[in-house]
């Protein structure tokens, strides 16, 4: 039986093609109405040394539409509680890119290892529009209000 789609995306959505590349891979899934990221999920158990890292698979290959990219963020509560990030956060999924999403997770906890199941909500997919620019090379840059100044410019104060 095949599974029906899911529901329309809201206003200002898009619909994004998934092909599930592991077996029993979920879709990636926004957790509530409005959020931002998608969750993506492992397919495998990880067991994470400190400091150390893992490229997994997350079982979805996508095809994101021209003028968007997919962004691969880490999860709050995984890195507050136990220090998971992405060694390349944001990871960046271009719209031609149709190959598995993977992600390369880190353990950043100093002390403690850290062990992943398959099926673990372990990061989130954040599809926003982009332009491609055209670098014009230019003599002089127009001139700005904050010109040249920057690295803790504006002060150090909080
Ligand atoms: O966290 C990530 C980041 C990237 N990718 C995939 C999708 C992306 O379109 C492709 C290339 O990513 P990127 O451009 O960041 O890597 P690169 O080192 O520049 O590789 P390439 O030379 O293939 O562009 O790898 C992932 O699956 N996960
Ligand atoms: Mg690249």
């Amino acid at each position: 039986m095949v599974d029906p789609l899911p529901p329309a995306p809201p206003p200002g959505g898009l619909d994004v093609p998934v092909r599930l590349v592991a077996e029993g891979a979920p879709l990636p899934r926004y957790a509530l109405p409005g959020d931002a990221g998608a969750d993506l999920t492992v397919t495998e158990d990880v067991e994470l040394a400190p400091f150390q890292r893992a490229l997994v698979g997350t079982g979805v290959a996508v095809a994101i539409p021209e003028g968007y990219a997919g962004f691969v963020h880490p999860r709050s509560g995984l890195a507050a509680r136990h220090g998971l990030s992405l060694v390349n956060a944001p990871g960046t999924i271009d719209a031609g890119y149709r190959g598995e999403i993977k992600v390369n997770l880190v353990n950043l906890d100093p002390t403690t290892p850290l062990t992943l199941r398959r099926g673990d909500r372990v990061a989130q997919l954040v599809v926003q529009p982009v332009v491609q620019a055209r670098f014009v090379p230019v003599e002089e840059l127009p001139a700005s209000t904050r010109g040249e100044a920057g690295h803790g410019s504006t002060g150090q104060e909080a």
